[in-house]
């Protein structure tokens, strides 16, 4: 497949690792919580876009499975079989070989940019990288259907996250997926006050469970405008529970909302990740700049447009 084979590269060429594989942050634009299974997971509902500010994964092949943290946010991590990679790379390798095939294993490298257990999926993002990258590198060739099934047995996000940088909708706990409306393309700014936020600890103090699914226009949005008008309708459910577990939600919502240029500050899934959505790349810039200058990671990056809705592989 010509976009798979784009979207990662083998990168020797360029003096870098052999196979190489970007894992986008996770973004909510909103998120609607629709119910409670018996097991006690959330129904949700939100439409999830993939800027592109990313983790990055290498890898070699090797002969055993293992993995090195680098970047800002990897001393904080385990490289052992808790991290998602490690976790992704095995289920892959134990469905690989009950089918019959051998799977190598691969000496991996993670470049963790994204802060951790901050709503923007950085571990479940990872995961699916690992999952995207070895599918070829190994040469299982699954689609990515089967890429996401085997990641929703590791975590609810993982599946929407193994289509990035597609934006979908995303519903059930996260294995119900179905496509976005057509999207322009636009800038968003994350910013984080540097508090770690659990997602489970944020599902915990939820009061409100009777959110409905957004409706969007058949015919989608021309420009960021108009998806924000549309984004009016809607919330993230989760920013009061998380505003009890990580007060800094709030501040961190007022510093994007008061940055020149931006159309909509909201959190992303469970916090305490906010985002400023720009139409434009200048100011998402100016202002990713001045929330580092106060302190906080922040980092810009382009969504690209989202073409009319199209048939899920
Ligand atoms: C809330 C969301 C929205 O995109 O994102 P994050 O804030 O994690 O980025 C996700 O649904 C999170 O997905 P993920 O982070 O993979 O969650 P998991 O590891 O599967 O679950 C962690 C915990 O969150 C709660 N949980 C998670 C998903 C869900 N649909 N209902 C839940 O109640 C459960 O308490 C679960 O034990
Ligand atoms: N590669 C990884 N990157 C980040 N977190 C990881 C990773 N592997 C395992 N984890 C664990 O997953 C949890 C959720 O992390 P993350 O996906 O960053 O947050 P969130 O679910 O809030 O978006 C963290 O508590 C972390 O310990």
């Amino acid at each position: 497949m010509a976009a798979e084979a784009a979207a990662g590269t083998r990168a020797e060429a360029r003096g870098g690792a052999a196979w190489s594989e970007p894992a986008r942050a996770k973004v909510n634009l909103h998120l609607h919580v629709l119910g409670r299974r018996p097991d006690g997971l959330h129904l949700l509902d939100s439409l999830v876009v993939f800027p592109d500010i990313a983790d990055l994964l290498e890898a070699e092949p090797a002969r055993a499975l293992s993995l090195s943290l680098d970047g800002p946010f990897g001393a904080g991590l385990s490289a052992g079989a808790d991290n998602l990679v490690i976790a992704a790379a095995e289920a892959l390798a134990a469905r690989a070989a009950r089918e019959g095939a051998q799977p190598a294993g691969a000496a991996l490298r993670l470049v963790k940019r994204l802060p951790v257990a901050s709503g923007i999926g950085g571990g479940s993002a990872d995961a699916a990288a690992a999952l995207r990258l070895l599918n070829r590198m190994w040469g299982l060739d699954y689609p990515r259907s089967v890429l996401a099934e085997i990641g929703l047995g590791l975590g609810a996000d993982i599946p929407v996250c193994v289509h990035a940088p597609r934006a979908l909708v995303m519903s059930g706990i996260g294995e119900v997926l179905s496509p976005a409306p057509a999207l322009p393309r636009f800038w968003l700014v994350l910013a984080n006050p540097g508090v770690a936020t659990p997602t489970g600890a944020v599902f915990g103090r939820l009061a409100h469970r009777d959110g409905r699914a957004a409706a969007w226009a058949a015919e989608g949005y021309a420009d960021a405008a108009a998806l924000v008008a549309a984004l009016a309708g809607t919330s993230n459910m989760l920013e009061a529970p998380a505003r009890e577990v990580t007060p800094q939600v709030g501040a961190t919502l007022d510093a994007l909302a008061a940055a020149p240029g931006v159309l909509q500050a909201r959190m992303s899934g469970s916090g305490a990740t906010c985002f400023g959505l720009f139409a434009r790349e200048k100011p998402a810039l100016a202002a990713a700049q001045a929330l580092r200058e106060a302190g906080m990671w922040a980092e810009a990056g382009a969504v690209a447009p989202t073409p009319a809705p199209a048939p899920i592989r």
